[in-house]
């Protein structure tokens, strides 16, 4: 870890990450920025949570000059919520210097992006669908790119936006810096590497090290039928200050942010289906913490980046490896601690177990908490909470009232009668989900009788198919 001032950035630049609080560089940025800042095209491949967006922002706003009034440099992310994202922390790195950014992403008013993108930003942050878009209507121009970072490569690629990035980066002058970052990066990645970057360095971590430390990952063996209970039960005893829940399906999602409301939870769902409106809505209110819960498929997995977020629930175990990693991730950023929770059916537990080799390391088996231990548990939160309040000063307005009750009632049958009403959520109400299929786990090929050569992951099923845009998310 280096301080940012032996970096020899520019003065306006250090002002602003003195702004934003960082102290010293996380390794990723000590690695990269140095090799981006000579110009350099490179890959970084690092840990979710690590610090990566700073890692390309940094360079990104050094090869930018605000006075060209041209536009410079181009961020591409997989999904929207990234997209705004990234744009949000370009613009402080880019505070002092006055670099305009501008993030551009599918569902929003394309007319007024427009009139935003005439308006000369220096950067655009983009979704790969819309800028094709943009790219079609002659709406924006790519000639005066110096600067193309792909966030979550291998992520936009599995998509289906293969050709997309291909056009878009044909589209950019060849002389312009690539840049591409992940935790995670596939074979296809080195093949865009291959074909757009030149003499390009690459950084990575081990396999063993693609996961974060300290994230706490653990495992409940619960059937189909029990998730709901488990994970109410979950929420009950860990308490987490704000919790990410994944879904396989948008269908999960809803059907479980309804069922959660019904229990009493701060519970908002996050899926493809939903507006732009909602999917805005959904993400500022967890964000401020006016949720608790935020549901959601694999379009909350990649680069989302909510400093409270404490627990990662998988309701859902993720087909893929990658998203298991990604999905995980939403915790333990930036140096906190965070658990990660895994439901596994036991037809999956194979799944699971392929899941720890593949990324070496252990994730523990616990039993599922009973009802009687989350009752207690609520309880004790209630009494908390109710300990806390004695301790502000704002009670004097209802002394009066509490004196009158006390003529009336028993002081232990009121404060009992007050704990009740602090525990939340009504978790005895039965509601059933509509049961999802189980994952798909290829048999090794030698138990299947299948010819082909047994994978080098042992069987593991990657999805290989082309997702397209209109996913399961
Ligand atoms: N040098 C630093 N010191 C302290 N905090 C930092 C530093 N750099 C970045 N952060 C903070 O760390 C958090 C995670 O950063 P970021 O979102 O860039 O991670 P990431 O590596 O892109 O993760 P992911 O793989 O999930 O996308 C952010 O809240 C960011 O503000
Ligand atoms: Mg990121």
């Amino acid at each position: 870890m280096a301080s940012f001032e032996t970096l020899q950035l520019s003065p306006e630049i250090l002002k602003s990450i003195q702004e934003m609080g960082f102290e010293s560089t996380t390794a990723i940025q000590a690695q990269a920025i140095p090799i981006a800042l000579t110009g350099q095209d490179l890959i970084g491949q690092a840990q979710t949570g690590t610090g990566k967006t700073v890692a390309f922002s940094i360079p990104v706003v050094e090869a930018i000059d605000p006075r060209d009034q041209k536009l410079e440099a181009l961020i591409l992310t997989p999904t929207r919520e990234l997209c705004i994202q990234v744009a949000e922390e370009i613009a402080r790195v880019g505070a002092v210097k006055g670099v305009k950014v501008l993030a551009v992403y599918g569902g929003q008013d394309i007319q007024r992006q427009i009139r935003a993108l005439r308006n000369k930003p220096n950067v655009i942050v983009s979704t790969p669908g819309r800028l094709m878009d943009h790219m079609n209507r002659k709406t924006v121009r790519l000639q005066d790119i110096k600067m193309v970072v792909l966030d979550e490569a291998d992520e936009m690629l599995d998509m289906g936006f293969v050709e997309d990035i291909e056009t878009i980066l044909s589209a950019c002058p060849a002389e312009r810096q690539t840049l591409l970052f992940s935790a995670t990066m596939k074979m296809g990645v080195q093949r865009i590497a291959k074909k757009f970057m030149r003499d390009f360095t690459v950084i990575t971590v081990k396999q063993s090290e693609v996961t974060v430390p300290t994230i706490e990952q653990v495992y409940y063996e619960v059937s189909e039928n029990h998730k709901l209970d488990a994970l109410t039960r979950l929420l009950d005893i860990q308490n987490p200050e704000l919790a990410i829940v994944f879904g396989r399906t948008k269908r999960r999602v809803d059907e479980l942010t309804n069922a959660l409301k019904t229990r009493g939870y701060l519970a908002d769902g996050l899926h493809g289906d939903l507006s732009q409106r909602q999917r805005d809505s959904v993400m500022a209110k967890f964000r401020e913490g006016e949720l608790e819960v935020l549901v959601a498929t694999d379009v909350a997995a990649r680069g989302i980046d909510i400093s409270g977020v404490t627990h990662v629930y998988n309701f859902d175990i993720p087909q893929d490896i990658d998203s298991y990693v990604h999905r995980i991730g939403r915790t333990g950023r930036a140096g906190k601690s965070g658990i990660a929770a895994t439901f596994v059916t036991a037809r999956e537990v194979p799944h699971l177990h392929q899941i720890e080799r593949i990324t070496k390391r252990k994730i523990q088996r616990l039993p599922l908490p009973t009802l009687a231990e989350a009752k207690l548990s609520k309880q004790r939160i209630a009494m908390e909470q109710l300990l806390d309040a004695c301790q502000q000063d704002s009670l004097n307005g209802f002394k009066g009232l509490a004196e009158e009750l006390l003529e009336q009632q028993d002081s232990l049958l009121l404060v009992s009668a007050a704990i009740k009403l602090l525990i939340k959520g009504t978790n005895e109400i039965p509601i059933k989900l509509t049961a999802e299929q189980p994952i798909r786990i290829k048999k090794p090929a030698y138990q299947s009788g299948n010819r082909r050569p047994n994978k080098p992951n042992g069987g593991y099923s990657q999805q290989h198919t082309r997702r397209g845009r209109t996913s399961h998310r």
